[in-house]
């Protein structure tokens, strides 16, 4: 961070053949707080380094409010990215899960970013959900994982959201897979309820950074540092899945065909 003299809240950057300005705000330690505008190839992208998060205190309008500021600025493809606990049992740590579907539980309790008057601006009173995570983005993604040989680490399921902070209590852990979980986290659903309800397509990874105890005889203790420290070690591979695959994006031919 810089000093107070010298602060300004956006930056010029070059990484990696990306190019463009950097925006700040202040998050949660691994989550940076900066808007990145830039290219990747010849694709113009903009890049949340960082998201907003209910448990610290943030409504969920707040949370989505990026979403339908991408969305007003042309937007047309969301991708989110996450850290969840693995609550399948096939799962490894390090696994990528494509986001096949997701269950809102904060949303079940009335915790939704919808909840209000509509904004018919953005889209309809009663969304349809049952198609949230593109099925062509996904294949996509499943296939370009293939061709970078990384089959062995990716996989598809449901990811479930719960409010946080606290990680789960082994009775918590198990009703969740139960309830047909394959992976549990603390973010990404609001922001994806409120893009597909404005049209956006959606492409959601998670990175599978710890197991989660369903055995009330397991030692180990799951924590934010161990989530930080597999996220840091997965950082590149993530990047290329990434970069790869909003370069090929225009191999989608009828996105519309979910
Ligand atoms: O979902 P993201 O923000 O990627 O991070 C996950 O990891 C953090 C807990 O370690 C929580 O924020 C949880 O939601
Ligand atoms: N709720 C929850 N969020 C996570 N984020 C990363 N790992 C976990 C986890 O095990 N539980």
């Amino acid at each position: 961070m810089q000093d107070e003299q010298s602060y300004l809240p956006w930056e010029e950057f070059e990484f990696d053949g990306i190019y463009g300005l950097l925006y700040y705000t202040q998050v949660v330690p691994g989550h940076d707080g900066r808007l990145v505008f830039g290219y990747v190839k010849d694709k113009s992208c903009v890049f949340m380094q960082g998201r907003f998060h209910l448990y610290e205190g943030y409504s969920l309008c707040q949370v989505t409010f990026p979403v339908r500021v991408f969305k007003l600025m042309g937007v047309e493809t969301i991708i989110v990215t996450n850290a969840s606990g693995g609550l399948c049992q096939d799962f490894k740590v390090g696994d990528i899960m494509v986001i096949k579907d997701h269950i809102n539980l904060p949303g079940f309790a009335g915790q939704h970013p919808l909840c209000g008057p509509n904004d018919e601006r953005f889209g309809i009173r009663f969304p349809c959900m049952s198609d949230a995570y593109n099925k062509v983005l996904r294949k996509l993604a499943l296939d370009i994982s293939m061709e970078l040989g990384y089959s062995n680490f990716v996989r598809e399921g449901v990811y479930c959201m719960v409010s946080g902070p606290n990680f789960e209590t082994i009775a918590e852990a198990r009703m969740l897979h139960v309830l047909g979980s394959d992976s549990v986290g603390m973010s990404t659903v609001p922001e994806v309820t409120v893009a597909k309800h404005c049209g956006l397509h959606v492409l959601g990874l998670s990175l599978i950074t710890n197991k989660v105890s369903l055995d009330y005889s397991r030692e180990e203790k799951v924590n934010h540092e161990e989530v930080l420290q597999i996220s840091k070690m997965r950082a590149e591979m993530l990047q290329k899945v990434l970069t790869t695959f909003i370069a090929h994006s225009h191999q989608v031919e009828d996105i519309n065909s979910n």
